[in-house]
């Protein structure tokens, strides 16, 4: 195990912390291949009948570290490991998310099945404005998700959605106070760990639809941001976000 990625277990739910604080959670190579792991043990193990993710010191996860995506040869691709090993997850899986969940942080919430948000919560995904494109189906379950006109805002021009947008336009389960987030969703994950398996797990599958058409889109997407990672474009906003300047993109004229 990493220090960044603490996993637990308690009354049959697996939990899975993202904990570097200091970087609000940004996700590195080595912390996707723990939760990949995690993930991949959880749906071996009968006994594990749920898993629960939240972020530490505050937020919830500030998406791919961008230093990373620069270094390269890896960047992106444990990504996009742990982004098909939570898709095709089979058991339910609850979020607690407090502050920033951006990039993937907000992403790999379309793969969770109960999701509580303190109310200083903040989703962002912000590709276009860094020259990349969705990942992990968003471009296809954010509509589906939320709506076409909502998921534009966020998806094209990179707008946040706070904790009550979200709720209103059903990207989450609930607000929840922020002192009491975490005890409510793990009363929730134990609540699922109750029911009869099979019924559950059935019926899950039967609401997350189509798993084929969902794996295509995060190929289709993976593909696309392979080559958008390389761009002129995406190279100028990662070098903008560390030199802690906005980024200039070529003129239209
Ligand atoms: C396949 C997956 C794809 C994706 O997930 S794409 C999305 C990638 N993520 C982002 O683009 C988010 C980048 N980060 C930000 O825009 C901002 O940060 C936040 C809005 C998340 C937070 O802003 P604020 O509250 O002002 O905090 P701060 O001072 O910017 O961040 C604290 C420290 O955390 C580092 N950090 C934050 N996010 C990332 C990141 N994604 N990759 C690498 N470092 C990150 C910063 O640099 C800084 O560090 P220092 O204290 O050393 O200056």
């Amino acid at each position: 195990m990493i220090e960044s990625i603490r996993i637990t277990e308690d009354n049959h739910v697996l939990e899975i912390e993202i904990a570097r604080p200091e970087k609000k959670n940004a996700l590195t190579g080595e912390m996707y291949r723990s939760m990949t792991n995690a993930l991949g043990d959880a749906s071996q193990r009968r006994e594990i009948g749920a898993v629960l993710v939240h972020g530490a010191g505050g937020a919830f996860c500030a998406g791919n570290d961008l230093a990373d995506f620069i270094s390269g040869p890896d960047g992106g691709i444990a990504a996009f490991e742990f982004i098909r090993a939570i898709a095709a997850f089979p058991k339910p899986i609850v979020a607690a998310v407090q502050g920033l969940a951006v990039g993937v942080g907000t992403t790999l919430l379309f793969h969770c099945d109960l999701i509580y948000a303190a109310p200083d919560a903040q989703f962002i995904m912000p590709f276009v404005n860094l020259g990349i494109v969705p990942e992990a189906a968003s471009s296809l379950l954010a509509p589906a998700t939320i709506g076409y006109a909502k998921a534009a805002a966020m998806l094209l021009l990179g707008e946040a959605l706070d904790a009550h947008g979200a709720d209103q336009a059903g990207l989450i389960t609930g607000i929840v106070a922020k002192d009491g987030l975490l005890d409510h969703a793990r009363s929730k994950a134990r609540a699922l760990t109750a029911k009869p398996p099979e019924a559950l797990l059935a019926t899950r599958r039967l609401m997350k639809g189509d798993p084929t058409a969902i794996a295509a889109r995060i190929e289709e997407e993976a593909a696309l941001f392979r080559d958008a990672m390389q761009s002129p474009e995406a190279q100028e906003a990662f070098a903008a976000f560390f030199e802690k300047r906005p980024p200039v993109f070529a003129a239209r004229d």
